[in-house]
């Protein structure tokens, strides 16, 4: 048995590089962005007009004019179109680009018009107001997304804007998650009395969407020949298995043994946490891990909050900053492991966060996780602990 840390150091000495691809550019929400974006064009690329108004001269402005003569009217995409006299005025709307002849735009609640002439009706004017200057956000060529960050909405539409429409990405590992046992039937089925529906690896695939890997689903049933023989194929094809099931001390528990006679190197077994003790870990001679979680529903998902998801983001060269939460409760946890305690997070007044005891009836009740956000991590060595202490969260929500 390994503690906590161990485990995670294990696991983390493990993380892989699955190279880059390139995706079309809609296509990239959440995943990892593997080339410095840069702009194509200074942004904004001209003077851009950011009030519906008149574009002036501002010396004339200065030099007392107040009624400026409408010498055109220009939209937003038409080419500039300069003034005739320095006292005219082009009317002019929000994202035109400015023409050079100008360099202040007021906008119509300053003004009236009245016979082709705009009259301004205020002294609160100042030079090269209301415009949005060229290159004033980026340079042509500046970066404006680093690598190595989850594309977002905002990443998503800056790559439209310079015309990136596909992406260099961070490539995801192929996975299957696998559940196991005699007891579960699909989710379309009726159980029998004795029966229950498979949900585990539902959960799973779930929480990897949102990093854009699509994992497929495989069940496997209570049988040692038929265990083998579909683990040997999923060594072959796929870089990750997430196993749910079978590999606590049953007699029908076939997961350990199956692994070890494919020569899958065992790296550990069982960690000194509830939930989740008969966690399995171990890797193929081809580079494939296992990532054999036990079972119960609680159990799985959080050995892969704990450790699979926190794998997956240093694989893809992912920060992972370390979060933390306030006790908001006192607890107590007699036995010798570390405890992950399911949680509900708030914030008080002081923008801390709050992590309110919310446990249910322990891993086999995941009625509990719909209503819980994350786990607090609980040292070992301690068995109270106090309201107001701080501890690690793993957010799952
Ligand atoms: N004698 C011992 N028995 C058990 C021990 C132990 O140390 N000694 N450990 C317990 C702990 S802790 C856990 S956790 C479980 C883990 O067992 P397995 O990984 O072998 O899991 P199963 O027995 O296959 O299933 C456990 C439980 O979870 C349900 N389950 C399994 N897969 C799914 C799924 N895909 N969807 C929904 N529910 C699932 C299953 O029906 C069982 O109720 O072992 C304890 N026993
Ligand atoms: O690890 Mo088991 O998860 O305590 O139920």
């Amino acid at each position: 048995m390994v503690k906590v840390e161990e485990a995670e150091a294990i696991i983390q000495a493990e993380r892989r590089d699955f190279g880059t691809e390139s995706v079309a550019f809609e296509q990239a929400l959440g995943r990892v962005l593997a080339e410095n974006l840069k702009t194509d064009r200074d942004l904004p690329p001209f003077n851009r007009v950011a009030m519906d108004g008149i574009a002036i001269r501002f010396a004339a402005f200065e030099g007392g004019t107040r009624s400026f003569p409408i010498s055109a009217t220009q939209a937003a995409g038409e080419p500039p179109v300069d003034i005739k006299a320095a006292t005219d005025c082009i009317e002019i709307m929000t994202g035109a680009a400015l023409p050079p002849s100008t360099d202040t735009v007021i906008r119509y609640e300053d003004f009236r018009i009245e016979n082709g002439v705009a009259t301004v009706l205020t002294e609160d004017i100042s030079r090269g107001q209301n415009i949005h200057a060229q290159g004033k956000d980026k340079r042509r060529h500046d970066t404006v997304a680093a690598a190595g960050q989850v594309i977002s909405p905002a990443l998503l539409g800056m790559a439209a804007a310079v015309g990136a429409s596909a992406l260099q990405v961070k490539k995801l590992p192929k996975v299957v998650v696998i559940s196991t046992g005699d007891e579960l039937v699909d989710v379309e089925e009726t159980p029998l009395p004795y029966q229950i529906r498979r949900s585990n690896s539902y959960m799973v695939q779930a929480a990897l969407q949102k990093y854009q890997l699509h994992a497929h689903l495989l069940h496997i049933p209570d049988d040692a020949e038929a265990t083998k023989a579909e683990l040997a194929l999923c060594l072959q094809h796929y870089e990750v298995i997430i196993l749910s099931g079978g590999i606590s001390m049953g007699k029908f528990d076939y997961v350990p043994q199956v692994l070890e006679a494919l020569s899958v190197q065992k790296l550990f077994y069982k960690v000194q946490q509830r939930p989740g003790k008969p966690f399995w870990f171990g890797k193929h001679a081809n580079g494939a891990l296992v990532f054999a979680l036990p079972g119960n529903p609680v159990s799985t998902f959080m050995c892969l909050h704990r450790y699979f998801l926190p794998w997956l983001m240093a694989s893809l060269g992912l920060d992972n900053p370390e979060r933390y939460g306030v006790l908001n409760g006192d607890v107590s946890f007699q036995a010798p492991l570390q405890y992950f305690l399911q949680v509900k997070l708030g914030m008080n007044g002081q923008g801390q966060v709050l992590a309110t005891p919310f446990e249910g009836n322990g891993s086999g009740d995941f009625a509990n996780l719909v209503e819980a956000d994350a786990f607090l991590e609980l040292p070992l060595g301690k068995s109270n602990f106090t309201k107001g202490e701080v501890y690690r969260i793993w957010p799952f929500r």
